[in-house]
């Protein structure tokens, strides 16, 4: 569904993308984790198509992204701090949103909406919500229009455990339909029980992208959390040596 090809991005001299290839299938719920800076939320924004490499390409179910927009309705991101006008209320802030994208409103998907809660707060100012409930309102838009590709950074973050729940919940439904879903997260325990494959980042590029089933056959670990483990102290191990 998105194939990238030779992908690199430098911002200034700091290589933060080095040559990334991945291909990315409907279908399966992909972690992509990795250290702090080692070009996860970058290389989201490269397939938003928010920045623009220096080399290297991105295809969308096999067209070329450049100089193209209208696929990116077919993606639902939900940014690691969703930015909004801060003076508008949520309601605004989601009625402006179904303005813009002009789905019918029985099209629309208000799971999200209603687990959450906010339809009791429609009338909060988004510069007065908590980091959670921005959170939310983040969520709630992203799963909003029915996307086929869902790209989530550091989606639980700030979430309190039930809302965490919901969310992962709702994430395993979307799972079942076949979507193409995209996770960062830190914590990892949080993905053990959602994701398929695991895509792992270090100093822009994937030291690995493979099934999490083979990933724990491989190292012999029954979570995920323990895989990753093993996989970095072997890696620094092998590191060492060279
Ligand atoms: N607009 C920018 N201008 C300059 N440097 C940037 C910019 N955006 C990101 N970087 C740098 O690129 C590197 C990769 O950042 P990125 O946000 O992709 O990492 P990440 O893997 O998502 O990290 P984290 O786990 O902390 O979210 C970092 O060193 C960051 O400082």
């Amino acid at each position: 569904m998105i194939t990238i090809q030779h992908l690199s991005k430098k911002f200034g001299k700091l290589h933060v993308l080095d040559d990334v290839s991945l291909t990315l299938e409907g279908g399966q719920c992909i972690a992509l984790i990795g250290p702090n800076g080692s070009g996860k939320t970058t290389l989201i924004k490269a397939i938003l198509g928010m920045i623009v490499p220096q080399s290297g390409n991105i295809t969308f179910k096999g067209k070329d992204i450049a100089h193209e927009w209208r696929y990116r309705n077919q993606i639902g991101y939900m940014p690691q701090m969703g930015r909004y006008p801060e003076n508008m209320t949520i309601g605004q802030v989601l009625n402006m949103m179904k303005d813009i994208r002009k789905m019918p409103e029985s099209a629309l998907d208000n799971h999200l909406f209603i687990a959450f809660g906010l339809d009791g707060m429609l009338d909060k100012r988004m510069r007065t919500l908590s980091g959670g409930t921005r959170q939310k309102v983040s969520a709630c838009l992203a799963f909003m229009f029915n996307p086929e590709v869902l790209i989530l950074d550091e989606p639980t973050a700030g979430l309190d455990p039930l809302s965490t729940e919901l969310l992962k919940d709702k994430i395993r439904a979307e799972k079942q339909q076949d979507k193409l879903i995209v996770i960062t997260s830190h914590v990892l325990s949080d993905l053990d029980d959602l994701v398929t494959e695991v895509i792992y980042m270090q100093d822009g590029k994937p030291l690995f992208h493979k099934s999490l089933q083979a990933l724990k056959a491989e190292t012999g670990a029954d979570r995920l959390s323990k895989a990753i483990a093993q996989v970095m102290a072997t890696h620094e191990l092998m590191e060492g040596t060279l």
